[in-house]
């Protein structure tokens, strides 16, 4: 792939990653000997086998995966070194800017207070490791949830912006599309809203026009996946300036999209509806941000400018504060004009 270094290379933008399933294999086996001293064989067969997707399988079948990562992430070390390798993974691939989510989780080990807290100090420690990546933090409501569970979330959510607002900067709502109802937590949504998160939804990720019809009525800042979107959904994004978080990989190996070549990614473009490209599990899906850009070039013909531009796109709709975006257009422009190129803005 000649472009695979220039993609690589790239200084590029990750807005839709979950925490539990951007951890990769290599993570996992690192994490697993770690934390809990284990480098047996089949420790490692179970992870390999945790990313193998055979053709035709559903999306139900991928919910089952996170368990595993999830069990991995239950104790308070596990789940510190789970978020600094994920931030490492992530500048290693040239991420300069990550929006990670995660959905707060309480078990015998910690609160979901404790979870928020772990995670928040994981990225204030990777601010020193990895000098070369802003991260910032979204708490996900999981719809299979009970509503109760999301109201803790929100109000945990409004505590964390409040108190570090350089790092809390959004809310998401995920989980299996097939469960759960996006009625049932309006009001928790709403209240985020109201106190001042942005809000990305999991929309459309499945065949739900109502939902997808309240989903846009509601209002959103970003949409997740928009797999489903009919051709007057895109209009509507495109005329209020939402975009869509793309990604492809993770559609494909969820058998919501049949094909790269037939990903929905072309014909939002074709709508000059905004989109922007995202892994959203990359170590489920063991993928990576380079290796989406290249799909995306190889299969959707993205030329390498087009690729820039779905970059800045995602500077534009990240909840990065106008310093940050600054910084990012910065090391873009540098990176393209080291390519004896014309700046891209
Ligand atoms: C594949 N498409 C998807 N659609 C909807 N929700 C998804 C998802 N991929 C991941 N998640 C949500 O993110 C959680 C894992 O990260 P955290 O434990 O939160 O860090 C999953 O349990 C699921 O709720
Ligand atoms: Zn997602």
């Amino acid at each position: 792939m000649e472009n695979f270094k220039f993609l690589n290379n790239l200084p590029k933008v990750e807005l839709h990653a979950h925490l539990n399933g951007s951890l990769n294999i290599a993570a996992m086996l690192e994490l697993g000997e770690k934390v809990y001293g284990k480098k047996s064989a089949e420790f490692t067969d179970l992870c390999e086998r945790l990313t193998k997707f055979e053709p035709g399988c559903i999306l139900d079948e991928c919910f089952k995966r996170f368990a595993f990562v999830h069990d991995l992430t239950s104790t308070k070390e596990g789940l510190r070194y789970a978020t600094e390798l994920v931030i490492r993974d992530f500048a290693v691939d040239h991420v300069m800017y990550l929006e990670l989510r995660t959905t707060p989780k309480s078990n015998k080990n910690m609160t979901r207070r404790e979870y928020v807290q772990i995670v928040l100090d994981a990225i204030k420690e990777a601010r020193q490791k990895f000098s070369n990546i802003r991260v910032k933090l979204l708490l996900s409501i999981n719809r299979a949830e009970p509503v109760a569970v999301a109201d803790e979330t929100v109000t945990l959510a409004l505590e964390f912006f409040k108190s570090e607002p350089d790092i809390v900067v959004g809310m998401d709502l995920s989980g299996n599309p097939n469960k759960g109802e996006f009625k049932a937590f309006t009001s928790a949504l709403h209240r985020a809203g109201e106190g001042g998160l942005r809000l990305t939804l999991h929309c459309a990720e499945v065949n739900n026009p109502k939902e997808t019809k309240e989903m846009l009525e509601f209002g959103m800042s970003r949409c997740g996946h928009g797999t489903h979107l009919s051709a007057e959904d895109i209009a509507y994004l495109r005329n209020h300036d939402i975009p869509v978080e793309c990604c492809l990989t993770s559609n494909i190996k969820t058998g919501t999209v049949s094909s790269f070549v037939d990903h929905h990614l072309k014909r939002l473009m074709e709508a000059e509806a905004p989109t922007v490209l995202c892994t959203d599990d990359c170590g489920i899906f063991d993928t990576t941000l380079t290796k989406e850009f290249c799909v995306a070039s190889q299969s959707l013909g993205m030329t390498d400018h087009q690729c820039i531009d779905l970059t800045m796109q995602a500077i534009k709709y990240s909840f990065a504060t106008e310093a940050d975006r600054s910084w990012m257009i910065q090391q873009v422009n540098k990176y393209a004009k080291g390519l004896e190129n014309t700046a891209f803005l």
